[in-house]
């Protein structure tokens, strides 16, 4: 599934990244990571294990303390890198006062993009997550699914080719989620694109990605990275398949093996 850039340059290269914060806190330490163009990697990790502050890096969001990051050549936050990317936040985080139009109008508003353009772009992106009829509607008349679906929306509506996932459906209940798991595999498979999503959920993770990386708190780090074997489509019987039970257990068991990797006095 996965498969090198034009420039057979990884998509993503981490090496010996470090995060500290300013009040002394190791948000993750010496993080190594590549991760090809096509490829749906999970973050997991318990608590703290500095899984947001991974992405947000990627992202160009924080500045990394020691190490380098690029996202397809390029620094995360140098020239016009970030446009490549969206961003899914836990929160969907709508302004309550537009519709979910001008919500997914915005970052075109941002770069500039007119209105004619823009119309075109947004009803793409609406009936991209199946909201086309909802355009006039406010956030606040929309379920907690179809507000993360706006959400989903604002950040493809830019056609990034990196789409990064902050725990989105963390809020939901059990079947909105299993609706979304299968919308976002389906614009990943459709768009070419390439996702990391962060969750703490093994059987989501197993689910939706092709390679899960395990990370273990204080500090934040790396300690397991497992290439599922599970082919695509993913689906109901997959779901059912001794494929998915076995991905599950061995990743569990990596989860678990987590508490054994704490290093004391950080
Ligand atoms: N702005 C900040 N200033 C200081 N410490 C921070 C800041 N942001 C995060 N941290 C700390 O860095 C560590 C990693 O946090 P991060 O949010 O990346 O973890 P996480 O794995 O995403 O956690 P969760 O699953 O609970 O969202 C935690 O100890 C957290 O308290």
């Amino acid at each position: 599934m996965a498969h090198t850039s034009e420039t057979g340059t990884p998509l993503i290269d981490m090496r010996g990244v470090d995060k500290q914060f300013g009040n002394g806190t190791v948000a993750v330490r010496d993080m190594s990571l590549t991760i090809q163009q096509g490829e749906f990697v999970s973050f997991l990790g318990p608590s703290g294990c500095g899984k947001s502050t991974a992405l947000k890096m990627i992202s160009g969001l924080l500045s990394v303390s020691r190490g380098t990051i690029t996202v397809n050549g390029h620094r995360p936050g140098e020239g016009n890198a970030g446009s490549d990317i969206g961003y899914v936040f836990q929160e969907a985080t709508l302004m309550p006062w537009a519709t979910v139009y001008e919500n997914v109008y915005l970052p075109l508003k941002l770069q500039g993009v007119g209105k004619v353009e823009g119309r075109v772009r947004v009803e793409e992106a609406l009936s991209m997550v199946g909201l086309a009829n909802f355009a006039r509607s406010y956030p606040r008349e929309l379920s907690g699914g179809m507000k993360m679906r706006v959400s989903i929306a604002r950040a493809m509506v830019t056609k990034p080719k990196l789409l990064l996932m902050d725990e989105p459906f963390a809020a939901l209940d059990e079947m909105s989620r299993t609706k979304l798991n299968d919308e976002v595999l389906s614009l990943w498979k459709s768009l070419g694109l390439t996702v990391i999503f962060v969750t703490h959920s093994v059987f989501e993770s197993v689910y939706l990605s092709s390679r899960v990386v395990v990370m273990a708190a204080r500090p934040g780090r790396v300690v397991h990275d497992i290439a599922l074997s599970g082919g695509y489509p993913r689906n109901a019987a997959y779901r059912m398949s001794p494929e998915y039970a076995e991905s599950c257990r061995t990743v569990s068991k990596a989860l678990e093996g987590t508490m054994d990797h704490v290093e004391l006095n950080h």
